[in-house]
């Protein structure tokens, strides 16, 4: 946990209010019954299971009580609330598709738009600027250790950097994703916080094939 204010409107796109989340994280859940099932128009609904029958399950939508039966193969396991708006993904009970896009949407809704998944930093398109790119955040993330902090693709630059200083090694970061995704917008913000931080490196930036990016970051001379 980083500490960060979440009253101060600097870090409101990066921390959620504390207490909110508990709230969230201790709702009732019956591990036995709930779930996901495939929806066609949101993609998955949360469902509690009421019986089962062969290859079928048959349920109940939590949003709309409504009843519905679906093949036991397209069933997803849903975590338990304790992991609501978790950081890094990786840390997730049940790491399946469901899951993971439920805690992205949930994050983006609380206004977070980055979230890990291990060593990777997802970040979800806010379509508008964000004040997480200010040199007041830029020193939030100096130094610091990625857990010791909320998820920011400064964290990931930075960790960079520290590796690059402590094994004398160059460091390779890569940035992928559909087009119009963000990949030219979060790499002009790495580019950005190393220009901050770290005046004398030189990154090399090659576009390898649209949609991926590689860029490394090299050792000074
Ligand atoms: N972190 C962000 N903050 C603010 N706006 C963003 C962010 N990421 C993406 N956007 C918005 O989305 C648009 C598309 O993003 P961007 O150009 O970075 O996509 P891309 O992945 O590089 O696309 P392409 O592969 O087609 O070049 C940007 O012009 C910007 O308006």
């Amino acid at each position: 946990m980083s500490g960060l204010d979440v009253n101060d409107p600097d870090f409101q796109f990066l921390v959620v209010d504390r207490k909110k989340l508990m709230k969230e994280q201790t709702q009732t859940f019956d591990g036995k019954k709930a779930c996901w099932i495939p929806d066609s128009k949101e993609g998955f609904l949360a469902a509690e299971i009421q019986s089962s029958k062969g290859d079928e399950i048959t349920v109940k939508t939590t949003e709309k009580n409504e009843t519905r039966t679906v093949k036991k193969d397209d069933v997803q396991q849903m975590n338990p609330p304790k992991y609501e708006k978790i950081e890094d993904m990786a840390n997730m009970t049940y790491l399946n598709e469901a899951s993971v896009l439920y805690n992205l949407k949930s994050r983006y809704g609380a206004g977070l738009i980055y979230t890990y998944s291990g060593l990777f930093c997802v970040a979800v398109n806010p379509y508008r600027r964000l004040p997480i790119y200010t040199q007041k955040i830029i020193n939030a993330y100096r130094g610091k250790r990625k857990a010791e902090m909320p998820p920011h693709l400064f964290s990931i630059s930075d960790n960079a950097y520290q590796n690059m200083l402590q094994d004398r090694e160059n460091q390779s970061m890569l940035i992928t994703g559909e087009s119009g995704a963000g990949k030219t917008e979060n790499t002009k913000d790495v580019i950005i916080y190393f220009a901050r931080t770290a005046a004398d490196i030189n990154i090399a930036v090659s576009l390898a094939s649209a949609p991926l990016y590689q860029y490394r970051i090299l050792t000074p001379r």
